[in-house]
């Protein structure tokens, strides 16, 4: 036994042996016993015991492939050839494992689900292989391990590839994922190659949101696997979310301003988690009521606050991990009270028809740890319980009118997931701001009175916020600072490697305060960059943009060979592997190379490996003669006669010297570069 720490725990770290925790809490069960959740009849009792004991059981592990479409589809088929046969009828210590089967809702059958132990995937070794290979391909941001019902809240917002999307509380950003993916999929970006002589149809943006710092971090960590210039991330309290100011589209006037609307919003709210137990074991010892009880005027401001920066015609959705009605049917009741005819429940049933579920509620009871029930905020209640008026049910009257039933409720017992509440709600008209006021007016908190909410209307331009040395307000980040299309650096950059005029040159920045390229330059699409522009001093700017060229150090290749020019002969910015998809089809042919397989083995086997250790007469050995020093771009099409591998098109920025030529590529990029086509570790 290894030797015990004596040293006192708190919080989570007290759990951290989880074998310690006890899968039982009187309190929980009490509480949605009482809540009557399954209805009051005798089988709604069978059923609330089902759902006690699919709580208790771990969790099936979830992914799904990711990417462009054709891309999904390419390593979908690798999958089923050379993982899921060598699955069938496995055996660990005598018991049978289930092999990884389809999720039948997930669209094109690209999400699996593994009902096995963590540990057993660990240790039998067919298991062990596909957790590797799910690793890697999570890290290159080919698959995405993602809990089964958190997958379906972007499935119900049916993108389009101008849609602009708010996703509200997106860290650590496995939705944002899904929604940029969508944006892609329904733009047909389909081929590595051929996917950037789109960009101009990918006029969509989504802006990721989160008010946690730390957590906006891991938000930036999953967007960078995707390379997308659509993104853009920023750090706010998503109640009290700024209004993002753009150049108006309806007016001629160039100082004309409007206030940015959304097509799509997401609200997956902080909530009490306990659609979770399965995944966080620790939430059978901390689960509370009151935490439901304290969040609901949160989870309610959010939705209000999306509502109002929602474009009419534009659909929301609000979804939480939590069974629990107050943070579910009590916010959407309120919210639609606020907000009168102004806004609608949309049935959603005919979505996903293989997706189990059940209908929102329209009973339930505002209960604290106790279960000591209230009836109204009034009711003399003890200083941790939160009540506010939102919280009881309206009228039957009122909530039939509000079709409060097209709710989605879906519970852990109904295909093996986590429990999850899904309503997704349509704005048809704007909002009356005196309605959503008379709510506001309720909520006592002071710091609320004096952060009023901007009208739906007014567009306030006026810098609310100091600005700090970085240049983007009380937020220490790196400015976005636009480099000017003179700017001569970026001319002669773009001018070597003899970018397409119809690329749009003035799209590149960078992220220091002067505005020049010293290091990195970045490029995102147009939306982004009237944003930038535009708010530069009431919104907290994360991150955002694609690194298309870096700085490279040149003086080696200068003084091996002194007839040398500097932006004639050579470039001291050379192409980084993040943009080199996108820019690939707007630079001229002279820097491209193609490679075959054997190449590219040798390209991630060795650090700089010398031109004599390529294969004799391959491709890359014979294009060599003619690339340029510095960078150029191999091309290379994986895809064996036996189709073992899976079929890609390749683009990978080298660095030609005068007798190597060096793949730019960081160490773990090529690694799982190396795992994807090679099989190799
Ligand atoms: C349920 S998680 C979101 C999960 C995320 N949508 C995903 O799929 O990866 C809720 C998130 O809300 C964030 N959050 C909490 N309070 C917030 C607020 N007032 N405004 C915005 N985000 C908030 C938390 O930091 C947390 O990351």
């Amino acid at each position: 036994m290894g030797k015990k720490s004596n040293k006192p725990t708190q919080g989570k770290r007290a759990y951290n042996d989880k074998r310690e925790i006890v899968l039982e809490n009187e309190k929980f069960e009490s509480y949605y016993r009482k809540q009557n959740i399954f209805g009051n009849n005798a089988e709604s009792e069978n059923e609330f015991q089902t759902l006690m004991e699919f709580l208790k059981k771990p969790l099936p592990t979830t992914f799904r492939i990711c990417g462009y479409l054709q891309h999904a589809f390419e390593l979908k088929n690798h999958f089923e050839k050379h993982y899921i046969p060598q699955l069938q009828n496995v055996e660990f210590e005598g018991t049978a494992i289930p092999a990884p089967e389809i999720i039948p809702w997930y669209p094109n059958q690209l999400a699996y689900s593994i009902d096995a132990k963590k540990e057993i995937i660990r240790k039998s070794p067919p298991f062990k292989r596909l957790q590797r290979f799910l690793v890697s391909e999570n890290e290159a941001g080919n698959i995405n391990r993602q809990e089964a019902v958190s997958m379906l809240p972007p499935l119900f917002l049916d993108l389009l590839p101008h849609h602009l999307v708010l996703d509200m509380c997106a860290a650590p950003g496995s939705k944002t994922a899904q929604l940029i993916e969508a944006i892609y999929n329904q733009a047909h970006v389909k081929d590595a190659v051929k996917d950037s002589a789109n960009l101009s149809s990918l006029q969509g943006l989504i802006i990721a949101n989160d008010a946690d710092p730390k957590r906006a971090q891991m938000l930036v960590h999953q967007i960078n696997r995707l390379n997308s210039p659509n993104v853009l991330v920023v750090n706010h309290d998503a109640s009290t979310m700024p209004n993002v100011i753009i150049p108006s589209s309806s007016s001629d006037e160039a100082n004309e301003k409007e206030i940015l609307k959304y097509d799509r919003v997401l609200a997956d709210v902080p909530c009490s988690g306990d659609g979770t137990f399965r995944k966080n074991i620790s939430l059978w010892k901390d689960w509370s009521a009151t935490s439901g009880l304290s969040l609901h005027p949160l989870q309610l401001r959010i939705l209000i606050r999306g509502l109002q920066l929602l474009k009419v015609g534009g659909y929301m959705v609000y979804s939480t991990c939590s069974m629990n009605p107050i943070e579910n049917e009590a916010v959407v009741c309120a919210a639609l009270k606020a907000t009168g005819e102004s806004v609608s429940l949309v049935d959603i049933s005919e979505k996903l028809p293989e997706l189990k579920r059940e209908s929102g509620l329209s009973n339930w009871k505002v209960m604290d740890d106790t279960l000591q029930e209230y009836s109204s905020p009034e009711d003399s209640h003890p200083e941790n319980v939160t009540l506010a008026s939102t919280m009881w049910p309206l009228s039957m009257d009122e909530m039939k009118k509000q079709h409060i039933e097209r709710c989605a409720r879906i519970y852990p017992q109904h295909q093996n997931t986590g429990g999850f509440f899904i309503a997704m709600l349509k704005k048809e008209s704007p909002l009356q701001a005196h309605r959503v006021d008379a709510l506001k007016k309720q909520d006592e908190r002071p710091e609320l009175k004096r952060q009023k909410l901007d009208n739906e209307a007014s567009v306030s331009t006026s810098a609310p916020q100091p600005v700090t040395k970085t240049g983007n307000n009380y937020f220490d980040e790196e400015p976005f600072v636009y480099i000017k299309p003179d700017d001569e650096s970026i001319s002669s950059v773009s001018n070597f490697y003899g970018l397409d005029p119809k690329f749009p040159r003035d799209h590149f920045f960078v992220r220091n305060q002067s505005g020049t390229p010293t290091r990195s330059v970045y490029f995102a699409c147009s939306l982004f960059k009237k944003i930038i522009e535009n708010n530069i001093n009431r919104v907290k700017f994360v991150h955002g943009g694609v690194r298309f060229f870096v700085k490279q150090d040149i003086s080696p290749l200068l003084k091996s060979n002194e007839s040398l020019e500097v932006n004639k002969d050579i470039c001291n910015f050379r192409i980084h592997s993040d943009g080199v998809n996108i820019i690939s089809p707007y630079l001229d042919e002279k820097f491209f190379c193609d490679a075959d397989l054997e190449d590219l083995k040798i390209l991630m086997k060795y650090d700089y490996p010398r031109l004599e250790q390529f294969p004799e007469n391959g491709k890359l050995k014979v294009g060599s003669e003619k690339m340029v020093f510095g960078c150029n771009i191999v091309r290379a099409h994986a895809k064996t006669e036996d189709g073992s591998l899976t079929d890609m098109r390749i683009l990978l920025p080298v660095w030609r010297s005068p007798n190597s030529c060096n793949l730019m590529l960081a160490r773990k990029e090529k690694q799982n570069l190396e795992l994807e086509l090679f099989g190799m570790d």
